[in-house]
């Protein structure tokens, strides 16, 4: 199918129309025609290259109650997404070639967005023996990406045993910085609140030290490190420190640490549970800053979807983790771009150019110019609503924004050539391909 966007507004600030034809850009400029084609208006939208998720909880094996590759494709075409690393910590793990292949097939079947699976770095994340990483780099799925994500790989010998492997290939480790022993039974950030509260306390030291240890053996080994879900102004000057050297870093912050603050404990409601967790104001503002200066290079969702009668309950029981897909653009534009601190350029650099190139994803090297894949999305940044349960389309309702005001809705989303969102509303991509 044929698609003429008309009047878009691009990241560099300027209006173009966007020709799509067979799943590639064959078109910008001013004035296009295609006869047949479906046309989209996007006057006063603003287009943004498909949007790329480096850190993507699917559940699917083994935990379907909470999300499935299909739920969670939805999840990522509603917000935005075009492709998706999907996490391992699933049931089995995503520690073999088999489980790798099956989660990738899987997301290609549905068609809502490219799912890349990212491989376990230790067998049954249980940190005791290195995964078959080369088998599931040379698999159909192509694994480039590593990480034990829910567990860190706090074992040093295996950490730099791991790192050695993917430099083989070019693959990366994404650490899930936390310090098992600093962090027993913690519950919510370390500090003034934390004692009030009377909950066990995560301190900002635990996930400065494991960042301090691995940038030092990702240098000492010459390979790359990814770092999730940064937190705190700490770790920001840890890793502007290993930048600096020039070791091969990078990091990500989630759009709830750009937003959201230790505050929000104060309720008990497991809503705002998360690992890490949410910390000081002051951390947020040293996030934004980061962001916006390039030491933190992306901007990942950490989507992690749970059951709602495991996080309406008691905060010490509840699981820790927030839905994040949906309302990604949306926390990011009210966080860093009505602020003027990140342009729309910068949204498509830390929203996709850069996570793709981590993540060793082909085609988005060169967003919305002619030849380039048709993997883009259409944003109106111009509505404010309260974000309301409605727009969440995967699985999981644990969203900390339910009944935010947020700015933003995304209006379309094409993924390779085919529309996956039209009019606000989610398209199956299959329909769309039988009859186009
Ligand atoms: N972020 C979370 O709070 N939870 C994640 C695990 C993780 O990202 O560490 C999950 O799998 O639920
Ligand atoms: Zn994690
Ligand atoms: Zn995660």
């Amino acid at each position: 199918m044929n698609i003429l966007i008309t009047g878009a507004t691009l990241p560099d600030g300027t209006t173009s129309d966007l020709l799509v034809e067979h799943g590639v850009i064959t078109g910008r400029g001013t004035g296009l025609t295609k006869a047949g084609a479906t046309v989209i208006d996007a006057s006063g939208l603003q287009a943004l290259p498909g949007l790329v998720d480096l850190h993507t909880h699917l559940r699917e094996p083994g935990f379907e109650q909470s999300e499935t590759v299909l739920t969670g494709s939805r999840a990522a075409a509603a917000g935005g997404f075009t492709a998706v690393h999907a996490m391992a910590n699933t049931s089995p793990v995503a520690d073999t070639a088999g489980v790798v292949e099956q989660v990738a097939s899987l997301g290609e079947q549905h068609g809502y967005v490219t799912v890349r699976p990212i491989g376990a770095v230790t067998v049954g994340l249980a940190g005791e023996r290195l995964s078959e990483i080369g088998a599931m780099a040379q698999s159909r799925a192509a694994v480039r990406v590593f990480s034990d994500d829910g567990r860190c790989v706090s074992d040093a010998l295996l950490m730099r045993r791991a790192l050695e492997y993917v430099k083989t290939f070019g693959g990366v480790i994404a650490q899930h910085a936390q310090e098992p022993r600093l962090t027993e039974g913690a519950q919510m950030n370390e500090g003034v609140l934390s004692s009030e509260l009377g909950l066990p306390g995560w301190p900002a030291v635990a996930e400065e030290a494991i960042i301090a240890r691995d940038v030092l053996l990702a240098q000492h080994v010459g390979a790359r490190l990814h770092v999730c879900h940064l937190s705190t102004a700490g770790s920001v000057e840890v890793v502007r420190w290993a930048k600096a050297r020039g070791i091969a870093v990078t990091a990500e912050v989630t759009p709830h640490h750009l937003l959201l603050d230790e505050q929000l404990a104060s309720g008990y409601d497991a809503r705002f549970k998360v690992n890490p967790p949410l910390r000081r104001a002051e951390d947020v503002l040293a996030l934004r800053a980061a962001l916006a200066e390039g030491v933190i290079d992306i901007v990942a969702t950490d989507h992690a979807p749970h059951p709602v009668e495991t996080k309406e309950c008691a905060w010490q029981e509840a699981s820790f983790g927030m839905v994040g897909l949906e309302s990604a653009l949306s926390v990011v534009q009210a966080a860093v771009v009505d602020s003027g601190q990140l342009s729309w350029a910068d949204v498509a650099r830390v929203l996709s150019i850069a996570p793709a190139a981590i993540g060793r994803l082909a085609g988005y090297d060169a967003p919305l110019t002619v030849g380039a894949p048709a993997n883009l999305t259409l944003y109106d940044p111009s509505v404010r609503r309260a974000f309301g349960v409605e727009l969440l389309r995967g699985k999981g309702v644990n969203s900390p924004y339910l009944g935010r005001r947020l700015p933003g809705r995304v209006v379309a989303t094409v993924h390779r050539g085919v529309p996956t969102v039209l009019d606000g509303e989610l398209r199956a991509p299959e329909e769309v391909v039988g009859h186009g």
